[in-house]
C-alpha cells in the first residue's frame, strides 16, 4: 500500500479536467458538434473525443504506468478523416493560458496520432490491482447537445477504491450555497458566475473552486448539508427516464415525506451539487435489468460525496465495487445522502422496490 497523499495525482487530474474544459466549452458554443450515435445509440460529440485525448495524454505523461478506462475510443476517427481534422483543430487550441501551468500537464498533444493513440489509451480492461483511472470526457452528453448540464469527469480508483475525484462543471454556478432549483438542469448557459471544479482525495475531504482559463484557483471546502428534517430534501435525478426511473423516484420521495420537486439534471454534477450542500439527495433507480453502470459515470463523483460526508452505495444499499471491469456490474442504481440519513432512504427504496431487486 503507497504511503502517498495523492496530491501529485490530485493536482494533475484538476489541471488536465479544466484545460479539457476549455475545449468542451468551446464547442458547447458552437453550432457544428459533430455529433455522431454509437452502437448503443448514445450519443458522442468532436468535445468527447477532444477532450479523451487531453486529458490521456496528461495522465500518460505524468504516471506512465497508469491504467485508463475512458469512455471512448478512436475507431470512429481513424476512420473519418473530416471528423478526426476536426478534433485535431480543437485539441491544438485547448491550452491554459500560463505555458508554466501548461507544462505541468505535458503540454500540447504533438501531432495527430498521438492524439489517436491517446484516445485509444481509455481501453484498460480495469479491474482490482493497482492505479486505474476512469474518464468520462463530458459525462452527460444529451446535455451537452441539449444546453443543460454536463461535467468532465476523472477518477483514480487503487486497487478497485475510489480514492481520487476530480469533477468540472462548467454549467453550474461558482457559489456553493446557490440552492438548487428546478430550472438548475436547464438554465445552464456557462456565462459569467458559472463553472465550477470540484476536487477530493480519499481522508482529505472535498473541495471546490472556480473553473479558469490557467492556474488553478484558490480552493474552499464543501460539505453536505447537515440534513434536520428528511421532508425538507431536494433530490436530484436523471433527465433521462431512460437513465433513471423518475415515477419510482417520486414514490420514495413521497414516503420520506418530501414535497420539493425533484432536480432534474445530466452527469456527475448532480454528485457535486449534493456534496456542495446545494442538494440533498440524489436517486438513480434502475429502469433496466441488464444496463451496467460505467465506472466511469460515478468513480469521481463517489469519492468528493464521501469526502463531504456522505455514502454512495446501489440501491440495495451494497457498496459499489470499481474493481470488477470497466462496470460495476454487481451492483444495480445508486443512492447517495448525507451519512446520517442514508440508512434510513435505503429502507424506503426497498419497500418502494420490493422483490423487483431480488
Ligand atoms: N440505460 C441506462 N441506464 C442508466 N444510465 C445510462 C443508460 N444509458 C446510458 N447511461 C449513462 O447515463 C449517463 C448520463 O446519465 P445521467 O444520469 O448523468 O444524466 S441523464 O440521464 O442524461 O440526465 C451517460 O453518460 P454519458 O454517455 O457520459 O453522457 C451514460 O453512460
Ligand atoms: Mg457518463
Ligand atoms: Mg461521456
Ligand atoms: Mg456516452
Amino acid at each position: 500500500m503507497s504511503t502517498s497523499n495523492y496530491s501529485k495525482e490530485l493536482e494533475t487530474a484538476l489541471l488536465a479536467v479544466q484545460r479539457a474544459t476549455l475545449l468542451t466549452k468551446s464547442v458547447y458554443h458552437s453550432h457544428a458538434k459533430g455529433t455522431l450515435s454509437k452502437s448503443d445509440s448514445s450519443p458522442v460529440t468532436i468535445g468527447d473525443f477532444g477532450a479523451q485525448a487531453l486529458i490521456i495524454s496528461s495522465i500518460k505523461h505524468i504516471f506512465p504506468e497508469d491504467e485508463i478506462v475512458g469512455e471512448e475510443d478512436a475507431d470512429d476517427l481513424r476512420k473519418d478523416e473530416k471528423l478526426r481534422e476536426q478534433v485535431w483543430e480543437l485539441v491544438q487550441a485547448a491550452k491554459l493560458e500560463d505555458q508554466d501551468v501548461e507544462a505541468k500537464i505535458g503540454g500540447p498533444v504533438k501531432s495527430v496520432e498521438d492524439m489517436l493513440s491517446a484516445i485509444d489509451g481509455g481501453r484498460s480492461a480495469g479491474g482490482r490491482k493497482g492505479r486505474v483511472w476512469a474518464l468520462d470526457p463530458i459525462d452527460g452528453t444529451k446535455g451537452f447537445l441539449r444546453g443543460g448540464q454536463y461535467a468532465v469527469c476523472l477518477g483514480l480508483l487503487v486497487d478497485g477504491e475510489p480514492t481520487v475525484g476530480v469533477i468540472g462543471c462548467p454549467n453550474l454556478p461558482v457559489d456553493d450555497k446557490e440552492p438548487l432549483t428546478t430550472t438548475s438542469g436547464t438554465n445552464a448557459d456557462d456565462s459569467e458566475g458559472k463553472g465550477v471544479l470540484f476536487g477530493a482525495v480519499k481522508g482529505r475531504g472535498a473541495t471546490s473552486r472556480p473553473l479558469t482559463k490557467s492556474g488553478l484557483a484558490p480552493e474552499q471546502k464543501i460539505s453536505m448539508k447537515p440534513i434536520h428534517d428528511i421532508t425538507q430534501a431536494t433530490f436530484c435525478e436523471s433527465v433521462e427516464a431512460g437513465h433513471s426511473s423518475h415515477s419510482e423516484a417520486a414514490a420514495i420521495a413521497q414516503k420520506l415525506g418530501i414535497t420539493k420537486e425533484s432536480v432534474r439534471m445530466d452527469s456527475q454534477a448532480k454528485y457535486g451539487s449534493i456534496a456542495r450542500g446545494a442538494g440533498d439527495l440524489y436517486l438513480r433507480l434502475p429502469v433496466s435489468q441488464t444496463y451496467e453502470e460505467k465506472i466511469w459515470d460515478h468513480a469521481a463523483g463517489v469519492v468528493i460525496v464521501q469526502e463531504a460526508g456522505g455514502v454512495v452505495t446501489d440501491a440495495a444499499g451494497k457498496k459499489l465495487d470499481f474493481g470488477i471491469g470497466r462496470t460495476l456490474k454487481e451492483n444495480k442504481g445508486v443512492i447517495a445522502a448525507p451519512a446520517a440519513v442514508h440508512g434510513r432512504v435505503i429502507e424506503v427504496v426497498k419497500e418502494v422496490l420490493g422483490n423487483k431487486q431480488t
